[in-house]
């Protein structure tokens, strides 16, 4: 699968752009601030229905403007797709594929996989463990509508339970059946959840392995694991011993919603401990195992964008990378780059077809 052409009006800071691109290497080089990320979001909001990096959808519209357009045209199973996001301020997002209206934008999700590497992915290892679960909860999403539904169903149902909760707590007064009947919910669907992310993560953890010890050309021992109260037995029975404590809190403290990635370097939370550059490979290394892993489950190589991909990477740590991604088992890749020259010449050596384009203040032009 790979999209042949972007057309974008609004945009972030692009007014106005028609490109047509490579199904090998896409280039995107200009100066900071000029546009380039904003390409890369343009083709997620394609595949997922909204930013990578800003999820309130009206600021991704150029300022001033009152509406924004991303339509894009891809070739995927031998058949063409034209995929139209339209969003006027204040009003409901469009989004179509072949000029119909999907009823619900989570059908979309996993159709056109895409995987993004990008700086702001410091987060998965710095902040708290809300992103590392979303970030499993999005991989798996890609290839299983199940997974989707159920953890939706499980959202619902503990935002109940915790409504339950804190009218308890509030008011004093105890409603104990209600509370058994948010607890055999919330245990059946948990059970579904944790099943898939343990498979997924256990799938995972090999190919992490291997492409981390290829890019960093090394013998530093990394690891992940799964940190669920899932391990600790029957959620229900958890449910019900946590009962008195959530009812003083007003909230439930066990569930799949404190599930966990441990990401580890040489036994140590690589938060602690790494440099800049392991983390930055760390990433690197599991953002490509996910692309591996959704290629396994999907059938359909997803699109690789790579936003920034060398600042912090060592010559030889880049060029690894990029001979990695240049093998038969990635297809369309976008990289982001300040210097044409320097990125030219590795893409050169990759011996893959490629386009480079020149952003400069939100106009994109081809370079020849
Ligand atoms: N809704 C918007 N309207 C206008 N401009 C916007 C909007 N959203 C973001 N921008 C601008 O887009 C620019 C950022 O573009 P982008 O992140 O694509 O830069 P870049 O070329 O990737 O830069 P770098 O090399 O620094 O990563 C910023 O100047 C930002 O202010």
């Amino acid at each position: 699968m790979h999209i042949k052409h972007l057309n974008l009006v609004n945009f972030k800071n692009i007014p106005q752009a028609e490109i047509e691109f490579s199904d090998g290497i896409n280039c995107m080089v200009g100066h900071n601030g000029a546009g380039k990320t904003n390409i890369l979001d343009a083709l997620y909001y394609l595949s997922f229905c909204k930013s990578y990096f800003n999820s309130i959808d009206s600021q991704n519209i150029l300022h001033g403007q009152e509406f924004m357009v991303v339509q894009g045209q891809y070739f995927r199973h031998d058949e063409d797709e034209h995929i139209y996001c339209g969003l006027k301020k204040a009003q409901k997002k469009h989004f179509k594929r072949n000029k119909k209206e999907y009823s619900k934008l989570s059908d979309h999700i996993g159709f056109l996989p895409l995987v993004m590497i990008s700086p702001s992915d410091e987060q998965l290892i710095n902040d708290g463990s809300d992103l590392r679960r979303k970030y499993i909860d999005g991989v798996i999403s890609q290839y299983d509508k199940p997974y989707l539904d159920d953890l939706l169903r499980y959202n619902r149902s503990l935002q109940q339970r915790n409504a339950t909760l804190k009218s308890m707590k509030e008011s004093g007064s105890r409603n104990m059946e209600m509370l058994e009947l948010w607890d055999e919910q919330i245990s059946v669907l948990a059970d579904k959840i944790y099943i898939k992310r343990s498979t997924f993560i256990k799938e995972l953890v090999a190919v992490f392995q291997k492409h981390y010890a290829y890019v960093s050309a090394g013998n530093e021992e990394i690891s992940l694991g799964y940190s669920s109260h899932l391990k600790e037995g029957d959620l229900k029975t958890q449910l019900i011993e946590a009962r008195q404590k959530d009812l003083i809190l007003g909230y439930t403290t066990k569930g799949i919603h404190k599930d966990d990635l441990e990401m580890m370097l040489s036994d140590f939370p690589i938060k602690k401990i790494a440099s800049q550059g392991q983390k930055k490979t760390f990433l690197i290394a599991l953002k490509l195992a996910q692309y591996e892993f959704i290629q396994r489950h999907n059938g359909i190589k997803p699109i690789l964008l790579l936003d920034d991909i060398f600042d912090k990477l060592d010559h030889q740590r880049s060029g690894r990378l990029l001979q990695l991604v240049s093998k038969d088992m990635f297809n369309q890749i976008f990289i982001t780059h300040t210097s044409a020259e320097t990125l030219l010449e590795t893409v050169k050596q990759t011996g893959k077809s490629y386009k480079m384009f020149n952003v400069e203040a939100g106009q994109v032009q081809e370079i020849n």
